[in-house]
């Protein structure tokens, strides 16, 4: 702390404050978190876990950590400040005025960088939200607070404790069924939607009509001015089985929207993301190839083409499916409803009108769509009801078990538990099925990081 001046608090988070301080080293302002340790071992190692994983962070998209320390029963975290403010402000100051084509896409290909970068990391953000992502003064979006983030790995990837703001929820976690890297493409979905047309895409009078647009994924149509490529993005971020949607690297890579995107990019991150091959890469590839007769193969399963050299083809498809292989059964979605609050469901007005049927949510062979043509259960109505609905916006820990869904940020012991049971593993047949973005729901264990060690041994250190 005595590396710090304190200038002013620029805000009261669910936390304790943010304040604006100056460092006495190199004059520099930065933003210091204030934040209550709290009493038992296990939250405070979740408290803890925002620095440290913060700290792992360093990408342009990303609010830049600086120092932690704690002292006085307190966390102080300190980092970049944005002197933009907020995006949700950003998006408030403009009133009716629409953000042009060139800023939406800015903006919104430097989140999908950052967030790619956490995913990468195989972190989850789950607060993503305009009111999370700041401004530079140069007019840069970086993604910030990381209280909500967690680390996946096999044991603590799927918790039936979530945080998240209940507008920006995806779907699955009004389900109750695991959170993923889509549930982040989701709220990302949000963002992009609201930079678009400054309105947010769920909006509600009510928690059960909220619920119910979210997990339908209805919402209003963007701008008709807008590209193509932007209208189809959203709609496939707003796909309500997660695997449908596009992940961070799809929709930088591959996506029809890639194009558009790629040239807000950081130059080199560009190159990656669009697959392109650096001269070297080239070089080799094509020496490779001269030397080589090539053999075209398709896959059983008509996905992949494989062009690969006489020699080199053999390895690599063996290498493919063995890895495949050791990857082993993979986590399934459990067809049809789940047995959770949620889904102790009742036919309501909402939807006897047969609303459901122009939706367009239909069946696909062999896979069963979950179908919102239910309302929420009762005892979850009830509960939600007690919470205002402007309280929607707010960082809550949502329980989809047990007796109180929302615990809000004034809650007793309202912090996640982020580490819930594992959940079965079965085989999934639907994997190799098109037109979904499968391969890329889901983190898998096949590659774990050396840090999360490092990151479970702090933990246990303190
Ligand atoms: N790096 C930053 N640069 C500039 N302003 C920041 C930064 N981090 C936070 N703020 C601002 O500080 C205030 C407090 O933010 P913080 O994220 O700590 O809590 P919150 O988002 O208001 O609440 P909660 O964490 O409960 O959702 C907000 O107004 C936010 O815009």
């Amino acid at each position: 702390m005595d590396g710090y001046s304190v200038h002013k608090v620029i805000g009261e988070g669910s936390f304790g404050r943010a304040l604006l301080v100056q460092s006495r080293i190199n004059r520099e302002n930065y933003v210091m978190k204030e934040i209550l340790l709290p009493k038992t071992q296990s939250k405070m190692a979740n408290t803890r876990r925002e620095a440290v994983l913060l700290s792992r962070m360093k990408h342009p998209s990303i609010v830049a950590f600086r120092d932690s320390f704690e002292g006085d029963g307190h966390l102080y975290i300190v980092m970049e400040f944005c002197g933009g403010g907020d995006l949700l402000q950003r998006i408030q100051r403009q009133r009716n005025t629409l953000f042009s084509q060139e800023t939406i896409l800015k903006w919104f290909a430097q989140m999908c960088s950052g967030t790619m970068h956490i995913h990468d990391k195989r972190v989850l953000h789950r607060d993503l939200k305009s009111k999370n992502i700041f401004l530079t003064d140069d007019g840069t979006v970086k993604l910030g607070d990381f209280g909500s983030a967690c680390v996946l790995n096999s044991a603590k990837a799927y918790a039936h404790t979530y945080v998240g703001t209940p507008y920006y929820v995806s779907p699955e976690i009004w389900d109750s069924k695991p959170y993923n890297n889509k549930s982040d493409v989701w709220s990302l979905g949000c963002v992009l939607y609201e930079l678009c047309t400054l309105r947010h895409p769920f909006q509600a009078p009510s928690w059960k009509s909220l619920i119910m647009k979210v997990c339908r994924g209805s919402y209003p149509p963007l701008p008709q001015h807008l590209p193509y490529e932007l209208h189809y993005l959203v709609k496939q971020m707003f796909k309500t089985n997660p695997k449908d949607r596009p992940s961070l690297h799809t929709i930088l890579t591959s996506h029809r929207v890639a194009g558009l995107l790629h040239r807000h990019l950081p130059n080199k991150e560009s190159e990656r993301r669009t697959g392109r091959w650096r001269r070297e890469e080239g070089e080799k590839v094509a020496s490779l190839l001269g030397q080589k007769t090539l053999i075209t193969s398709s896959t059983l399963e008509g996905l992949e083409i494989c062009v690969a050299p006489t020699e080199a083809p053999a390895e690599a498809t063996a290498e493919s499916s063995t890895n495949r292989e050791h990857r082993g059964p993979r986590r399934q979605w459990a067809p049809g409803p789940s047995d959770t609050a949620l889904q102790v469901l009742a036919n309501t007005d909402l939807l006897s009108s047969g609303s459901l049927a122009t939706t367009g949510q239909t069946h696909s062979e062999n896979r069963e769509r979950r179908r919102w043509d239910r309302s929420p259960p009762e005892k979850l109505l009830r509960l939600l009801e007690k919470a205002q609905l402007s309280t929607a916006f707010r960082t809550y820990s949502i329980h989809t078990e047990g007796e109180d869904p929302l615990v809000g940020p004034l809650s007793r012991g309202g912090r996640d538990d982020t580490d819930g049971p594992t959940a079965g593993q079965t085989e999934d047949e639907e994997r190799l099925q098109p037109r979904s973005d499968d391969e890329d729901t889901d983190f898998e264990e096949d590659c774990p990081c050396d840090w999360m060690e490092e990151l479970e041994q702090m933990s246990m250190d303190h």
